[in-house]
């Protein structure tokens, strides 16, 4: 049972979290990133007998009875290779996404057997997917195929080495003097001058013109908080540009290579010297003019090392050719010294990319990339810093001095795939240790925000935000039926929206799926049958968003819509995935309705305020109230809906 009063300390900016040294984080992490690792290996396929392939299938981590239909080369010279059905029709539902690493095997190869290659996911469509390889696989692709998620040996590689660096005790390199700091044992210092700047952006706010100015006076460490919808990213590029106007050179991170996109894109206009890391199959097509293997491929060394690969073919030539015992002897010794002189070519032009670059973006596990060894920079920056692991983190802190963190604590951590590494603290990340651990000395929340009607963003601001963040005011009223061509009705007037099924006749109880994921079909039926009406009131369906905290009532509700043509854009996803997206109208399943008044995670505060705020100008709240009501948070949040929304009865909606 909750205690009345628990929400508040849970919440608060700073709590009394004692520094943990550095030997107690490195002891306490090294086995954590092991569990996960197992964790994720064992979410993939466990053996290849028939019958645990169908399960892995089930599970999502394999596609199996696959044909490769298509083959291209392009994106810096990687292959495509694009795979469909056997039956031709749509893939099974899966959990595979874009820019995962996968293995592609003969349909019925046993788990040791060799693969064909390895690649990384590229586009991914209803009927097919696409994986970019580094080379075409030899032979073999003409059979029936399966698809295996694999875990990414790189990402859990980056943090050892990370742990293995802080353990050493980082005596020198260039973040000696931050490492301590981070770990409570030095304080951090803000500079007392008053620093200056002239915005580059005109607009910003004051709160994002407060938080830009104490970033730059703090010398160790700043953490950007930003609510929902506050132009946290819109902050994050004003201190990049300030900062690379002072002379800086920056390494900018985020865990996922969206984000680091959506940087890279906003920084165009500024006509930023940037280069951006990473596979060119995770990236933007917008972005790929920027990337690191586009720009090296433009510059002097790189058109030597071509010069030199093009010697050496020809010598490899006069290599097979040749009979006698010396001459080949000296064609050897001539190939081996163009390798090394192609080599250092190479290197010489991924250097002088990076060297001459103001900003490097790149993913956290991208930090780890061989081409910054050496590198150092007078900054370290990393946007959606609140869901990232901690040691992650580290992969890219190790290369600065100073470091800006940005996210928000009081949405979702990272997802962590093992209940015990999560349990023993893997998920608990540095913003939320240094806003512990620090607080408002080194940090400066944003309070103006520019998604939600004041009524949607009321409920979040008291409950996470002690009230201070405040709806702008191209945004405090605006309503559905504002939108052209929406009508107003009793669907499309209110902001708030509370359908409850509680006492209903029909069917809405909860059940488990294969999975143990919990679903309702009859509050899914509810949840469409409102998603429906919006449509035929004028709201674009692609302006529509479901989200459920449960897995098995997203499958339920996209079989729904697909009975449906009008509702095919209408996006349906789990809280968790809906993360940083928002609609203009979103509508919240929240499936828990049994006997018990269990309601799961559904409790987790954190997924609350996601869900909540990813509405514009409507959200409408689907549940049991008798069984929701049962948790103290949850009943705050039903009794707001009550107060400051429209109810109706599931009954209403439902023949
Ligand atoms: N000062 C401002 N004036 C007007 N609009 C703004 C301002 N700051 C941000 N915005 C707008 O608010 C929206 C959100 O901004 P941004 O993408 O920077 O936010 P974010 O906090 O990173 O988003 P999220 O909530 O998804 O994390 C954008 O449409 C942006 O243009």
């Amino acid at each position: 049972m909750e205690r009345a009063g628990e929400n508040s300390s849970r919440h608060s900016t700073r709590s009394s979290s004692s520094p943990m040294s550095v030997d107690q984080f490195v002891s306490l992490m090294a086995p954590l990133i092991d569990l996960e690792k197992e964790a994720e290996i064992t979410a993939s396929i466990g053996s290849a007998s028939s019958k645990s392939l169908e399960v892995a299938q089930k599970r999502g981590s394999v596609l199996l009875n696959l044909k490769c239909t298509d083959a291209q080369t392009g994106l810096m010279g990687k292959v495509l290779l694009e795979f469909q059905s056997n039956k031709g029709d749509l893939l099974p539902a899966h959990k595979f996404s874009n820019h995962d690493v996968v293995i592609v095997k003969p349909n019925k190869a046993d788990s040791s057997s060799p693969l064909l290659g390895q690649g990384v996911v590229y586009r991914l469509k209803d009927s097919s997917i696409i994986v970019a390889f580094d080379d075409i696989p030899e032979d073999g692709l003409n059979g029936p195929l399966r698809l295996e998620k694999v875990a990414n040996e790189v990402t859990y590689r980056s943090m050892k080495n990370a742990l293995i660096q802080l353990s050493k005790g980082i005596q020198r390199g260039p973040a000696e003097d931050l490492v301590p700091v981070l770990f409570g044992e030095k304080p951090p210092v803000v500079s007392k001058k008053a620093t200056q700047f002239s915005p580059f952006n005109k607009n910003l706010d004051h709160s994002q013109r407060d938080a830009v100015l104490k970033s730059l006076s703090c010398k160790d460490v700043f953490l950007l908080h930003g609510p929902p919808g506050t132009g946290k990213t819109t902050t994050v590029i004003e201190i990049i540009l300030q900062e690379v106007k002072r002379g800086s050179k920056i390494l900018a991170c985020a865990a996922s290579n969206i984000a680091v996109d959506n940087i890279v894109e906003r920084l165009f206009p500024f006509r930023v010297k940037l280069v951006r890391l990473g596979h060119p199959a995770r990236l933007l097509p917008q972005v790929l003019e920027s990337a690191l293997d586009a720009q090296v491929l433009r510059g002097d060394n790189s058109a030597l090392a071509n010069d030199i690969r093009k010697e050496m073919k020809v010598l490899s030539g006069k290599l097979l050719k040749a009979k006698d015992r010396n001459t080949k002897r000296d064609i050897r010794k001539e190939l081996r010294t163009l390798a090394r002189e192609e080599r250092k070519r190479q290197q010489l032009a991924i250097t002088d990319v990076i060297k001459q670059a103001d900003v490097v973006l790149t993913t956290l596990t991208g930090a780890f990339s061989r081409k910054l060894e050496g590198s150092a920079f007078d900054l370290v920056i990393i946007d959606e810093a609140a869901q990232a692991l901690e040691v992650a983190c580290w992969i890219a802190l190790l290369k600065g001095p100073r470091c800006v963190l940005a996210g928000d604590h009081l949405q979702l951590p990272p997802t962590i795939q093992s209940v015990e590494a999560e349990r023993k603290g893997l998920g608990k990340t540095l913003f939320e240790r240094l806003a512990g651990l620090y607080g408002e000395e080194v940090m400066s929340m944003l309070t103006v925000q520019y998604r939600m009607h004041e009524l949607i963003m009321n409920w979040s601001s008291k409950e996470f935000y002690d009230n201070k963040v405040k709806a702008h005011s191209s945004v405090a009223a605006h309503m559905l039926h504002d939108v052209e061509g929406v009508k107003s009705s009793s669907s499309t007037t209110p902001t708030l929206l509370l359908i409850d099924t509680a006492g209903q006749v029909c069917d809405m109880d909860e059940k488990k799926d294969e999975e143990e994921s919990t679903m309702n079909e009859g509050e899914a039926a509810v949840t469409i049958a409102h998603a429906k009406q919006l449509i035929e009131c004028g709201v674009q369906a692609s302006d529509i968003g479901i989200i459920t905290p449960y897995a098995a009532q997203v499958t339920c509700l996209k079989m729904m819509r697909s009975k449906e043509n009008i509702l095919k854009d209408v996006e349906i996803s789990t809280v968790d995935g809906f993360q940083g997206r928002e609609k203009e109208a979103i509508v919240i399943s929240m499936v828990r309705s049994n006997s018990k008044k269990e309601v799961g995670f559904l409790s987790d505060h954190r997924r609350m305020n996601v869900a909540v705020t990813r509405a514009r100008r409507q959200c409408c709240l689907v549940c049991d109230t008798d069984t929701v009501s049962h948790n103290n948070f949850l009943k705050r949040l039903i009794e707001y809906f009550e107060e400051h929304g429209e109810y109706s009865s599931a009954s209403e909606y439902v023949s």
